[in-house]
C-alpha cells in the first residue's frame, strides 16, 4: 500500500519505518525542515533501540521518503496517519489544534478516496471533528477512523511489529477492509485486531493508559505504607503480582511516571470526565500522588544533610524519563535538578543518552559528566532517577572512592538493601527500610 505519515516524532518515525519494514511504500511528513532533512540523508533523530536498523534498510531499499510537502507527501497516499502532538492546553485538555489543522489541510488538497487515520492519542469526539474539518472543502469521499497506539518507547519497534491488541475505530466497511490488510503482518500470532466505534477506539487509549497509572499511583502508597510500617515493598509488590488477576507489570514503585503520555493523558480524561458532568475521583488521587512522588526522595536527602543542602554537591545518574529512550519529557530527574538547584546545591549529571535533550532545556545550570563515575567526582552523594542497565552492577569501588559520603539514594530500587549495608553504605529507596549510616 501507499501510505502517509504526518508527523515524524517517536510514533511516526517508528509507524513509518515499521509499514515500509512489511512491503509499504511510506512518506513520511514533518513541518520540521531540519529534521526531514537530516532523515532523508539518513540520519536518525531519535534514539530507540532496533530502529536505525530497520530505518536505514528501507531508506536504502526506498520504500521509505521524507518531505516537508503535505501536498506531495498525500499525492498517492491511500492511508494517511495522523502522528501529531496532542499536547495539554492551558486547561489540562488535549490541544488538537495540530491533528485539526492537518485535517481542514488535507481537505482541500485530497482529490481521491483515502483512509485518514488519527494515530495520535485523541478525546472521544476528535474522529467527528476530523471528519468536519476534511469535509469543509473536501470534493471527494473519505473515511476517518480512530487507531490509537499503544507502543513504549524504549521498545517501540517490539511494541509496533508485535502489538498486544490493535485497535481500530470505524463504521465504514470500506476503511475495516483497507485497515485490516495493512495491520495483518502484525497479528500473525494470533493477537486481535479489535473493530469498534470511533468514540469506544478513542476512549480505549485514555482508559489504557490512565489504568496504568493508576497500578503505578497505587503501588507507590503502597510504598509510603511500606515504609510507615517497617515493610518491604519489594516483597508486596512480588506478593501480589503473582496472582493472575493483578499481573506482575506495572507494580514497580519509583519516583513517579512521567514521559509525554501518562501525565498529559490522564489529566486529558480527567478533564474530559469534567466537560461531561463527572468527577473522576480515583484519576486525580493518582495525579495528586504522582505528583508528591517526584520528589519523594527529596526529605530523605535533606535530612541526611541536617536541612541544609547549600553549597553541596550531588551526582545525579538517570535524566530520562525511562532507561532506553533519549526522552526527557515529563522526567522526574528534571523536577529532582530544579529543587537541588533551588535549596542551593549544584548538581553533575550522567545518562546514556539523554544528555544533549537535558542541556537544551537546563542549559548550563548543571554539570554533564562525560561518565557515571567522572559524574561522582567530589559529590556529597548519589542520586538514581532512572534504571539504566548500566547503573544495575556498577563498580562500588569507585563510587566509594569518589563519594564524600557514602550515600546513596535511589529512586528506583536498584540494589539490595542487604548489600548496601555490608558495603558500608548509607542507602535510601522507595518503600524499604534503609540501610542508616
Ligand atoms: N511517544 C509515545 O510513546 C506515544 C505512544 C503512543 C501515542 N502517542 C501519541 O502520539 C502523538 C504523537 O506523539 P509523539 O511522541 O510522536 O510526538 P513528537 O512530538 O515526538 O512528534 C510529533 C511530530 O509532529 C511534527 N509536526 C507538528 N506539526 C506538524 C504539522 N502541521 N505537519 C507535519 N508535522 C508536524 C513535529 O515536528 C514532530 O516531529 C501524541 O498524541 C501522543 O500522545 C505517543
Ligand atoms: O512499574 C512501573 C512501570 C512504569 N513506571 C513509570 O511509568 C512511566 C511510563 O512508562 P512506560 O509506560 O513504560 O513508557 P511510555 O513510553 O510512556 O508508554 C506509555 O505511554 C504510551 C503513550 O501513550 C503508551 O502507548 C504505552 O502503552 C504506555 O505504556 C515511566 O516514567 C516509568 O518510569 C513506573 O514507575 N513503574
Amino acid at each position: 500500500m501507499k501510505i502517509t505519515v504526518v508527523g515524524t516524532g517517536y510514533v511516526g518515525l517508528v509507524t513509518g519505518t515499521c509499514f515500509a519494514e512489511t512491503g509499504n511504500d511510506v512518506t513520511c511528513v514533518d513541518i520540521d525542515a531540519n529534521k526531514v532533512k537530516k532523515l532523508s540523508s539518513g540520519q536518525i533523530t531519535i534514539y530507540e533501540p532496533g530502529l536505525e536498523k530497520l530505518f536505514e534498510r528501507n531508506l536504502k531499499e526506498e520504500r521509505l521518503f521524507f518531505t516537508t510537502s503535505l501536498e506531495e507527501g498525500i499525492k498517492d497516499a491511500e492511508v494517511i496517519f495522523l502522528a501529531l502532538p496532542t499536547p495539554p492546553g492551558a486547561d489540562g485538555a488535549a490541544d488538537l489544534s495540530f491533528v485539526l489543522n492537518v485535517a481542514a489541510h488535507l481537505g482541500k488538497i485530497m482529490t481521491d478516496y483515502k483512509v485518514i487515520v488519527d494515530k495520535s492519542t485523541v478525546p472521544v469526539g476528535t474522529a467527528e471533528k476530523v471528519t468536519a474539518a476534511i469535509a469543509q472543502n473536501c470534493k471527494t469521499p473519505f473515511d476517518v477512523v480512530s487507531n490509537p497506539e499503544f507502543l513504549r518507547e524504549g521498545v517501540a519497534v517490539d511494541d509496533f511489529m508485535k502489538p498486544d491488541r490493535v485497535v481500530i475505530g470505524t463504521m465504514s466497511e470500506r476503511a475495516r477492509k483497507v485497515m485490516g490488510e495493512l495491520y495483518a503482518p502484525f497479528v500473525r500470532q494470533g493477537n486481535p485486531i479489535l473493530f469498534m466505534d470511533e468514540k469506544s477506539a478513542e476512549l480505549t487509549k485514555y482508559a489504557a493508559n490512565s489504568f496504568l497509572a493508576t497500578k503505578i499511583s497505587f503501588m507507590n502508597e503502597i510504598a509510603v505504607l511500606c515504609e510507615k510500617l517497617g515493610a518491604d515493598v519489594d516483597m508486596v509488590r512480588k506478593g501480589i503480582g503473582s496472582d493472575d488477576r493483578i499481573g506482575k507489570r506495572f507494580l514497580f514503585p519509583g519516583i513517579g511516571y512521567g514521559g509525554s503520555c501518562f501525565p498529559k493523558d490522564v489529566q486529558a480524561l480527567v478533564k474530559s470526565s469534567q466537560d461531561a458532568q463527572y468527577e473522576f475521583k480515583i484519576l486525580n488521587a493518582v495525579m495528586d500522588v504522582n505528583e508528591n512522588q517526584k520528589l519523594f526522595l527529596l526529605p530523605k536527602i535533606k535530612s541526611f544533610f541536617k536541612n541544609d543542602l547549600k553549597g553541596k554537591h550531588f551526582a545525579l545518574w538517570g535524566l530520562a524519563f525511562k532507561p532506553n529512550t533519549d526522552d526527557i519529557r515529563e522526567a522526574p530527574a528534571l523536577y529532582i535538578i530544579e529543587a537541588l538547584l533551588a535549596e542551593g546545591a549544584t548538581v553533575s549529571v550522567f545518562d546514556p543518552e539523554a544528555m544533549a535533550n537535558v542541556k537544551q532545556v537546563v542549559g548550563d545550570k548543571i554539570i554533564y559528566a562525560e561518565h557515571q563515575y567522572t559524574c561522582l567526582e567530589n559529590a556529597d552523594a548519589l542520586i538514581i532517577a532512572t534504571e539504566w542497565s548500566v547503573f544495575r552492577t556498577p563498580d562500588f569501588h569507585k563510587i566509594s572512592a569518589s563519594l564524600k559520603n557514602q550515600a546513596i539514594f535511589d529512586g528506583r530500587n536498584l540494589f539490595e538493601v542487604s548489600r548496601m549495608k555490608e558495603l558500608g553504605y548509607h542507602y535510601e529507596s522507595v518503600g524499604r527500610i534503609p540501610a542508616i549510616l
